[in-house]
């Protein structure tokens, strides 16, 4: 941390082909376990079914989508739900915290180890060439890895409560990224995803 930083402004991981930057620490008037508690609480949670290579696969999470459009993925397709009091005020504090605006934010509820997100680019048209997407983490710490599509490099990066993971530029394009299961005990994890959607 250098004299002049607050430890409040996003701060660049250096990574080739792609823009990546992570703050610590969103500041939020409410607690982290707060957030964590009521989203968890007011969320209504789907475990949806996918289709990956002709095959149909009960995702490894819970999900919810929230915005003003739908949203289509591995074969489905996601109707939105209106922005609660809670989440427009969480997007107000992502909005401020990285300088972009967005309309939709997917949750995903990682219950426990053997919840996961396989490897993928978010690169949808509807997301624009090259897509802003501010990721918000709550509860317990996962491993985000990201792993180069030509070079095959991996870099991990431990998501901790409250941390917001910023991807722009043309990491999206160059970029898979997911998270892994886990054999070691772990709790109950929420992570949004704020896009802009058009
Ligand atoms: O849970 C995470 O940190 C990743 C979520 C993600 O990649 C997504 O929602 O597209
Ligand atoms: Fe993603």
């Amino acid at each position: 941390m250098d004299l002049f930083s607050t430890g409040m402004e996003l701060t660049a991981i250096p990574i080739e082909d792609g823009e990546l930057s992570l703050l610590p620490l969103l500041p939020m008037p409410i607690s982290n376990a707060e957030i964590f508690a009521r989203l968890l609480d007011e969320t209504p949670w789907r475990a949806d079914t996918v289709v990956v290579y002709g095959k149909r696969y009960l995702q490894p999470r819970l999900t919810a989508w929230y915005g003003e459009a739908s949203y289509s993925y591995s074969g489905l397709t996601l109707q939105p739900l209106p922005l609660t009091p809670l989440l427009e005020q969480v997007r107000a504090a992502v909005e401020q915290s990285t300088g972009r605006r967005y309309n939709s934010v997917l949750l995903n509820y990682y219950r426990d180890g053997a919840d996961s997100m396989g490897m993928h680019s978010d690169d949808e048209p509807e997301l624009g060439s090259r897509p802003v997407i501010a990721s918000l983490s709550y509860g317990a710490t996962r491993t985000f890895i990201l792993r180069h599509k030509r070079s095959k490099r991996t870099v991990k990066l431990d998501l901790t409560d409250g941390s917001l993971l910023l991807m722009a530029g043309a990491l999206q394009a160059n970029w898979l990224h997911g998270i892994n299961k886990t054999t070691k005990v772990v709790g109950p994890r929420l992570n949004l995803t704020f896009r802009f959607v058009s």
